[in-house]
């Protein structure tokens, strides 16, 4: 079952193209959304939570058509993110009162506990809050109308390491009964080390690949070597090389062939989530 579907989708702005995406995110697991700033990846959760249409193609949310079934989506998924999407003026409790009416599910205790999980004082004015807490707060909005879906464009960014780290346990468990699923971008690749299923990379707005994070991770191969060791052939294998006066350091896109190629004359680790928006992004620029 996928919790999100999503079919050609393109969207051009006059310096740049979401570019026919078709992406599933699993129902069950936490989906990272990574890239290079500027890759597409806000665009493509603006689309799919609505907030901007597609040139084309279709998004299916928890089995439902976008935008026909938007009223029916919207309150089964939560979205986090430190854009506001709330009024300024309004405290905690005054804004909550708003929100609360539109969702079948709300669940007042939950809330009630969350925000003193997180530390929210219910007076506070949402102007008053800090991007940490911002964050905290629609977190706490998106979970307690029982969301089977959460939506979270950087939602770990402004947050200090204790929260982060509690965040992320609170994500863990919540995937744990396998109905729930999450996508979530962010920079802070080593979080989604942490707890991502699926791996879905977006780069120049297109969709690089889609896989387990623990495919993905053996599939490629950080590649270090002396200079001699680079010439057209072997240069083809690699997706970026960053080269020194010492000698290079590449991501290759297969682990098999690199060893194939390169045997024991040249060290190969296994990369980051980090290595490979690196490398991707520096060999399209060098490319350009
Ligand atoms: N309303 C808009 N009009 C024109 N261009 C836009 C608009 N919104 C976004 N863009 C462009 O689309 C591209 C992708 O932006 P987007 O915010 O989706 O990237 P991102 O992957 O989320 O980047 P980051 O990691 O920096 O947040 C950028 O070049 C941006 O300038």
């Amino acid at each position: 079952m996928n919790a999100i579907e999503l079919r050609n989708l393109t969207k051009t702005y006059p310096l740049f193209k979401v570019d026919n995406v078709s992406l599933n995110v699993k129902q069950g697991y936490i989906t990272g959304l990574i890239g290079p700033n500027g890759a597409g990846k806000s665009t493509l959760i603006k689309m799919i939570i609505g907030l901007i249409r597609p040139d084309s193609g279709s998004i299916k949310t928890l089995g439902n058509e976008m935008p026909s079934q938007e009223i029916n989506i919207k309150q089964r998924i939560g979205i986090v993110s430190d854009e506001c999407f709330y009024y300024e003026h309004l405290t905690i409790r005054e804004m909550k009162k708003m929100i609360a009416p539109f969702y079948k599910r709300w669940d007042e205790k939950k809330f009630n506990s969350f925000l003193e999980q997180f530390e929210l004082s219910p007076k506070k004015k949402i102007e008053d809050l800090s991007k940490g807490m911002k964050i905290k707060f629609s977190l706490a909005i998106a979970l307690s109308h029982n969301a089977e879906l959460l939506i979270m464009d950087e939602p770990t960014s402004g947050l200090d390491p204790v929260f982060r780290r509690e965040l992320l346990d609170l994500l863990s468990d919540l995937i744990q009964d396998e109905t729930r699923s999450i996508i979530f971008s962010t920079h802070i690749t080593t979080d989604l080390e942490r707890i991502a299923d699926y791996i879905a990379f977006i780069n120049q707005g297109k969709l690089v690949f889609n896989e387990t994070k623990d495919d993905v991770l053996e599939r490629y191969t950080i590649v270090k070597g002396d200079m001699e060791l680079l010439d057209s052939d072997t240069r083809d294998l690699f997706i970026g090389i960053r080269e020194t006066a010492v000698g290079f350091e590449g991501l290759a896109r297969n682990k098999e062939e690199a060893e194939r190629l390169f045997g024991s004359f040249a060290l190969l680790q296994r990369p980051s989530l980090e290595d490979l928006i690196y490398f991707t992004a520096k060999g399209g620029r060098k490319h350009a």
